[in-house]
């Protein structure tokens, strides 16, 4: 089968590897569309995040979806021709964390595209039956595979307990930002803030449905917000942008009592933050990690519609265009690129 690995650091090489067997338990998929996401764009910059190094060529992309070609012998909940999106982490499904239901804190999980783990740029892959989700006919395969960046919003609007009549914001419009848009408004948030330090993105976000966006390097956050809550501030502030201005203006932004939800990965792992304000405000400062239990939800919303995924995608270019895709995946306006398999 054709793939693509990254072998260096700026460098992807077409490879032929074999083409995997599926497992008792497992569903061998035609891999169709994959989504590029910020992490793959740094292994491929970088050649690692934090202690993860790709030492050996490594198969990147975990944004996937695709059609069921085989299924082992166990396998009865999914048959060849069905259309499935993956979840691309599987626990070990035996510790207190999986047991909990927390399966995404399990600290044995194997998740694609994560060293040594390979991903979804490949023709095919072999994956657990129980990580992979039909889709029904009004879910196109680029959606499903953007279930994986959707599951990333719902669990964060889970973990700030985002609910009817909120007022949110969501600081930061890449791809997570928006999503976390997306599911904020399909939890009930009535008045969805956006801010961000590129004015096409925070474009973007308008017509997407913000009720205001605010561009950090020409308005204060906290004025912008005091200014639409009537000084209240936000109920709910959903961080994705990792910017480290942007974390700890999270503080001012909330309201008395409110909740933070830290999504985005800041370059640095300590950043300041006033712990008397958090007391003094009552705040809830969560963090939120990947997600569990959020793929039959994420197919459901876009199922029935609720949310849209496409339309942050900018491009999709064919699995032979790999380089430029990454290439283009790293300018500013760029939001969503993906890579087609055919
Ligand atoms: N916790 C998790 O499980 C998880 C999962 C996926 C991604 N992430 C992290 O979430 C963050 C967002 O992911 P993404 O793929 O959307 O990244 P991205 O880089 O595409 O988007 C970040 C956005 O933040 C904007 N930004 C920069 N400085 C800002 C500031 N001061 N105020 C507001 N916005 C600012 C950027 O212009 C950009 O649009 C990243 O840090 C990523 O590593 C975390
Ligand atoms: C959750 C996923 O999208 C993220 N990039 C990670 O590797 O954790």
């Amino acid at each position: 089968m054709r793939t693509v690995v990254l072998h260096e650091p700026g460098q992807f090489e077409m490879r032929e590897r074999e083409r995997p067997e599926p497992a008792a338990d497992e569903v061998l998929v035609a891999v169709r569309d994959v989504g590029i996401c910020g992490s793959d764009v740094h292994y491929y910059e970088h050649g690692r995040i934090g202690d993860y190094v790709v030492e050996d060529p490594l198969i990147l992309g975990h944004e996937s979806a695709g059609e069921v070609v085989a299924v082992g012998e166990n396998v009865e909940t999914l048959a060849p021709g069905a259309r499935v999106t993956l979840e691309p982490g599987v626990p070990c499904r035996q510790c207190r964390h999986c047991k909990r239901g927390e399966y995404h804190l399990c600290t044995d999980v194997e998740f694609m595209a994560t060293p040594p783990h390979d991903g979804a740029f490949a023709e095919y892959v072999s994956w657990p039956a129980d990580f992979v989700y039909e889709l029904p006919e009004a879910v196109s395969m680029r959606e499903g595979a953007l279930c994986e960046p959707l599951s990333v919003g719902i669990h964060a609007c889970r973990r700030g307990d985002v609910g009817v009549g909120d007022t949110v914001l969501v600081t930061g419009a890449g791809p997570i930002g928006m999503l976390a848009m997306e599911a904020a408004r399909a939890a009930g948030a009535t008045d969805i803030l956006v801010s961000d330090v590129v004015g096409s993105k925070l474009d973007r976000a308008l017509d997407r449905g913000a009720d205001r966006v605010i561009h950090v390097t020409e308005t204060d956050l906290d004025a912008a917000v005091d200014e639409y809550t009537d000084g209240v501030g936000a109920d709910v502030v959903v961080e994705a942008s990792g910017a480290e201005p942007s974390i700890e203006s999270t503080l001012d932004a909330v309201r008395r009592g409110g909740t933070i939800v830290l999504v985005g990965l800041a370059d640095e792992a300590e950043v300041p933050l006033d712990v008397l304000e958090i007391i003094d405000n009552e705040l809830d400062v969560h963090g939120s990690f990947r997600y569990a239990n959020t793929y039959d939800a994420a197919v459901d919303l876009l199922a029935d519609g609720t949310v849209d995924v496409e339309g942050i995608v900018d491009f999709t270019d064919p699995l032979e265009e790999i380089d430029a895709a990454f290439r283009r995946s790293m300018e500013r306006d760029t939001v969503k690129g993906m890579i087609s398999i055919r």
